[in-house]
């Protein structure tokens, strides 16, 4: 039986108050072990862990060294990658095949995808003319932000994680992980690979619990914490930000969101089908970025339904390690009854539900896991709950437009503004389309093709502040001008 403790100044430590909590794997409900819940003492203990590590052996490190140690941190999570794929897909229940080509290869590629920008960013510099005639030169100079909070979610536990952490230590900062109470594993391994790859102790810390009156909060409360960046739903997001008010630390959200398709009758069709199935159905559906309103040029729309409900249709359930499967459960069976809550809410606000709508029969030994039937749904009306309301789900609901102009209305209306994927062989309507789509992403012809230097975040209710690339800079340092009178 396993044991997640939490990871302090490159130590594995237990609960001081003994709180452990189970860690089940979706899938069959199995028992994986026991998770250290940190309480205050813990927190405190590796928030001041992070704050010594600044000014101990890592405040010395050159960017050069930084970006070559994190470097190697990205090579050994390669090198470990089975033991990373294997923790992941039992905490998640996904797919080897999905965790494998997504999660593991971006969770070491996260550690290298910010060095390229670091080397090559310069900072600012001004040549000021003063009345004496010799002038000034302004120079601007990045230094790292502090002890940076990173709270994740449980969709993408190793990717989201490295994606904060990467750039926050590359930029000289330490951390403080608190991962998500569902999915504790790849980030308590990670904590091993720090220790083995010789980050110094402190750099990198892990405390594990719950959000309100747990880690989660304690953490996002210290005072000690120079910034917090968080990945998760709005509403947490908000209480977050209230944290970080007091004193006045940075926030970097990225958050909830009701993504749209648009699907025009000039597409592709085989080429929309393939990526809005992905969009809408991949990790069964927990995917941020995820598609759960599909919008169809009215030409097409009865045959772009057929072959969705057709691809549906072919979706196998299974375990991780089965070959054939790629549809995995949904995390938990907590997340399962709010998913279902949608289900039954769309049958009482009129849908007809094409495919899907329940609880498939998985046999015996599966029976436990949090399954769910991948859906699809038409004929709600625009302002139902299911088409406004974050699911996070195997679920999506298509509804036919006929203008330009209506489709952007519809796909705009939402509190979101997170990603969107537009499907057109007229480019120049694609472009005109995805500019007035209000979000942070959107796709042309693709989904969830990322380029990692380029802006990632959110608008609206979906978040603030960009990730990728020089984005990052803005939020993992500070900026100081320094003024220098010739
Ligand atoms: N925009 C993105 O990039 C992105 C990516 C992945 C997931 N998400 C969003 O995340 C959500 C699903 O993830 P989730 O269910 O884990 O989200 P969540 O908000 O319930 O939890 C996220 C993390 O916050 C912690 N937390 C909860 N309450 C807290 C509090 N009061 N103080 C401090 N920490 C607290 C949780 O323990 C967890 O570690 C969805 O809404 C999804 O859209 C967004
Ligand atoms: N942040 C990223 C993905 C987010 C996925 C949301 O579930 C990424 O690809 O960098």
């Amino acid at each position: 039986m396993q044991e997640f403790k939490n990871f302090i100044n490159g130590e594995y430590v237990g609960s001081s108050e003994d709180r452990r909590f189970e860690n089940r794997c979706p899938v069959d409900n199995s028992l994986i072990g026991y998770v250290h819940e940190a309480g205050q003492r813990e927190v405190d203990a590796a928030v001041k862990a992070a704050k010594a590590a600044l000014k101990g052996p890592w405040g010395q490190f050159t960017q050069a060294q930084r970006i070559a140690l994190l470097n190697r941190v990205a090579d050994r999570i390669n090198e470990r990658f089975e033991e990373f794929l294997e923790a992941e897909c039992r905490d998640t229940g996904k797919p080897r095949s999905l965790a494998s080509h997504i999660d593991i290869p971006r969770g070491a590629a996260n550690f290298k995808a910010f060095s390229e920008t670091l080397n090559n960013q310069s900072t600012e510099g001004f040549r000021l003319d003063t009345p004496d005639g010799r002038g000034a030169i302004n120079v601007g100079q990045r230094t790292p932000k502090g002890v940076i909070a990173v709270v994740c979610p449980w969709n993408l536990p190793l990717l989201l994680m490295t994606w904060k952490v990467g750039p926050a230590l590359a930029c000289g900062n330490t951390v403080v992980v608190k991962p998500s109470e569902d999915t504790p594993a790849t980030t308590t391994l990670l904590g091993e690979v720090m220790n083995e790859c010789g980050v110094p102790a402190g750099v990198f810390n892990v405390v594990h619990g719950f959000g309100p009156n747990s880690a989660g909060e304690f953490l996002t409360t210290h005072p000690l914490v120079d910034a917090i960046t968080f990945t998760g739903e709005t509403r947490t997001g908000e209480i977050i930000m209230q944290a970080a008010s007091v004193g006045l630390r940075n926030i970097s959200l990225e958050c909830g969101g009701k993504n749209a398709a648009i699907v025009f009758a000039d597409c592709d069709l085989e080429k929309a089908v393939e990526g809005t199935m992905r969009s809408a159905f991949v990790n069964c559906g927990q995917v941020c970025l995820g598609t759960e309103r599909v919008y169809v040029e009215r030409p097409l729309f009865e045959r772009f339904l057929a072959r969705m409900k057709e691809e549906v249709a072919r979706l196998k359930p299974g375990r991780p390690e089965d070959a054939q499967a790629n549809f995995g459960p949904l995390v938990s069976h907590q997340h399962r009854d709010k998913v279902l809550s949608y289900y039954e809410l769309a049958r009482q606000e009129g849908a007809k539900v094409e495919i899907g709508g329940g609880v498939p029969d998985m046999g015996e030994a599966l029976s436990g896991g949090a399954w769910i039937e991948p859906t699809i749904w038409t004929g709600l009306a625009d302002d139902a709950r299911v088409v406004r309301e974050e699911i996070f789900g195997p679920c999506c609901h298509l509804r036919p437009f006929d203008s330009e102009e209506e489709v952007i209305a519809l796909a705009n209306d939402t509190p979101y503004g997170l990603a969107a994927s537009v499907w057109t062989e007229n480019g120049s309507r694609a472009l005109r389309v995805a500019e007035q789509i209000e979000a942070g992403t959107v796709w042309i012809n693709s989904w969830f093709l990322r380029d990692l230097r380029a802006a990632f975040g959110g608008m609206k209710h979906s978040g603030i502040g960009r990730e990728g690339g020089v984005h990052g800079l803005e939020f993992y340092t500070e900026l100081k001008n320094i003024c220098i009178k010739l």
